[in-house]
């Protein structure tokens, strides 16, 4: 009578289980690690794919008594429900409850579990403890319910057997898992580590150097614009390092503001910043790059200590266009940033590059 009997079906649930969630776990990560705060649809495509290894695991279920099964079908919606949230363990329910007949006894058997670890937000107290002291009390229940409808003295080996084997299973998911999940913890905050400013919180010179060789592999022509603050050095000698770190935290916020998603903003050494437009239109760049300096000389950096700043920058706007060197491209555009400079200061000033823009499109038709 007890298909846990079998090793191999043992075997396969586990790994089954571990298959799906895992491999869930690794797509539904993406820059940030998957968790019970990410984006309401991962968390329902989660609870979804908990759902049908419920149906799977179905299968192999062993009736105790008049629609009292045991299956290790529980086994994913509490992984879901640690893992994903409350939302991934309601969805992994439903489907298990949609394709199973409804309101069926073990269905209602099944809500009866699940629900106090959805009101007691078990996810936020995720720990070995609280994941312990779960599976026991899920096992002295089922115990207890089951032997209201089966002889236990009769069944008792079959449902140890199957208690011992489930909890062992959960066990074996769960630590992988876990395992999981502080390791992409770990490589993200590694990423994002060594490819973020750590004053500024924007991409860094590695990002920079990194996102103009994709740039470069893909032959995919972009707007470069190449910003630093006017007589920076001014306001560290006056008001010190600090207030002048707190005005390049400002400045990269301002620059994150005023580009479109697609855009990428980078610090690329001391004060000097970069932006890299997916559009390689010249009358768009200037107008982003117009946008800023005008943004700059109207905004009241705020340091620390209450002292008001007024600041303005200086820009360089150039392209860069597929087959180019990413150096020369990059030196093209310090070239208009020095001329902005000397022409004056608080000025944008394109290179000689612009005209050529519409080859963007005849390089990358020809690529
Ligand atoms: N507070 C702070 N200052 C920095 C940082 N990185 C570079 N600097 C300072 O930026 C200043 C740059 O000075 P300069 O190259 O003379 O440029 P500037 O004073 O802006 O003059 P122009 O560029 O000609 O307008 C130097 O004083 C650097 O010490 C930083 O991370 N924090």
């Amino acid at each position: 009578m007890t298909y846990i009997a079998s090793i191999s079906a043992f075997y396969s649930d586990t790994c089954i289980i571990y298959a799906t969630l895992s491999l869930s776990y690794f797509a539904l990560s993406k820059n940030v690690p998957f968790s019970s705060q990410s984006e309401l649809w991962r968390r329902v495509l989660f609870g979804v794919l908990a759902g049908l290894v419920v149906l799977y695991l179905n299968q192999d279920r062993l009736e105790l008594a008049g629609g009292v099964y045991y299956s290790f079908g529980m086994i994913p919606m509490i992984l879901a429900t640690f893992f994903g949230g409350g939302v991934s363990g309601v969805v992994c329910y439903l489907v298990s409850f949609f394709f199973t007949g409804g309101f069926t006894l073990d269905n209602l058997f099944i809500a009866s579990i699940i629900l106090p670890l959805l009101l007691s937000a078990v996810w936020r107290k995720k720990s070995h403890g609280v994941f312990y002291l779960t599976i026991g009390i899920i096992a002295l229940y089922r115990i207890a319910v089951v032997s209201t409808q089966v002889k236990l003295s009769e069944l008792w080996t079959d449902i140890l057997l199957y208690q011992a084997a489930a909890a062992l299973c959960l066990s074996i998911c769960y630590h992988a898992l876990n395992f999981k999940e502080r390791h992409m913890h770990a490589f993200f905050s590694m990423r994002n580590k060594a490819t973020t400013d750590s004053l500024t919180n924007i991409n860094n010179r590695a990002s920079v150097d990194y996102k103009m060789m994709i740039q470069h592999a893909q032959r995919q022509p972009c707007g470069l614009i190449m910003l630093d603050l006017d007589n920076f050095k001014r306001v560290n000698d006056t008001y010190g390092h600090l207030a002048g770190d707190s005005v390049l935290v400002s400045l990269g916020g301002i620059l994150q503001d005023s580009v479109r998603n697609e855009d990428f903003v980078g610090r690329y050494g001391g004060e000097e910043f970069i932006v890299i437009t997916s559009s390689y239109d010249p009358q768009h760049i200037g107008a982003v790059a117009e946008r800023i300096r005008s943004k700059v000389e109207s905004f009241h950096f705020k340091t620390d200590d209450g002292n008001e700043i007024r600041m303005t920058i200086s820009i360089g706007t150039s392209l860069f266009l597929p087959g180019m060197a990413v150096d020369k491209a990059i030196e093209i555009t310090d070239e208009a940033l020095y001329d902005a400079k000397h022409g004056g200061k608080n000025r944008v000033v394109s290179s000689r590059l612009m005209q050529l823009a519409p080859l963007g499109d005849s390089f990358r038709q020809g690529s």
